[in-house]
């Protein structure tokens, strides 16, 4: 799936436009739009980054990260996905950046996402649904999870066994079994627990262009 990522990756550089301050994802296909973006680094104001990661990477290439803060609206945002369905709704989040993910996404006026064909879902949940918790909520969202959904949350743990922290000092729950029959409706019920800071559902603002990595690559 590593080419299906860069020919994605690749062809969503045709987006990005002269003077333009484009929102970056993150994750492995974005890695690649990263490195194709360094190529054409001379022609862009610079980007806005969703995660240290991508920042790092940006950096490295000489590509200048802004605060969001300080730009205004984006014209176009770029991101991978864990689950995509045929209405351009998302899983996001296995790398732990779903929220300031999230953010650019909806400061965002064009979302192109970027993904292999594996990613492709008819019903999202497959992939466990991350939700970015406040350390001291993460028990009781726990609860409210498995009672909203009827589906397992796991906290994630790293390699080393200890609970993964955001960038933004929060942990993440995974719900494992789902079958998502209405992602607006669930990420709104999600949205509401106390200590919820996002969920990596992105229903409500679904991607407005989706590239599945190929030979050619396939535009929807
Ligand atoms: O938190 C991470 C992001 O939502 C990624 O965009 C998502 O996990 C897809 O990553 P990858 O391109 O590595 O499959």
């Amino acid at each position: 799936m590593t080419e299906a990522k860069r020919q994605a990756a690749e062809k969503a550089i045709e987006y990005v436009e002269d003077g333009m301050i484009v929102g970056v994802g993150t994750g492995s296909t974005v890695a690649y739009f990263i490195d194709a973006l360094g190529r054409i680094g001379d022609r862009i104001k610079g980007a806005v980054s969703s995660s240290e990661q991508s920042t790092q990477r940006l950096r490295a290439l000489g590509i200048e990260v802004l605060d969001l803060n300080s730009t205004g609206p984006l014209s176009l945002y770029v991101d991978g996905a864990d689950e995509c369905d045929p209405h351009k709704r998302l899983i996001k989040g296995g790398g732990a950046a779903l929220t300031r993910e999230k953010i650019i996404a909806e400061a965002s006026e064009k979302f192109v996402c970027i993904v292999d064909p594996a990613k492709q879902v008819d019903v999202l949940g497959r992939f466990p649904l991350p939700v970015e918790v406040i350390p001291m909520a993460r028990s009781l969202v726990a609860r409210e999870l498995l009672a909203i959904t009827r589906a397992q949350p796991v906290w994630r743990q790293d390699a080393e066994g200890r609970g993964v922290v955001t960038d933004n000092g929060n942990a993440i729950l995974d719900v494992h079994g789902l079958a998502i029959t209405d992602p607006v409706a669930l990420e709104q019920a999600i949205n509401q627990i106390p200590g919820v800071v996002s969920v990596g559902l992105f229903a409500r603002r679904p991607a407005d262009v989706v590239i599945v990595g190929g030979e050619p690559p396939r535009v929807l």
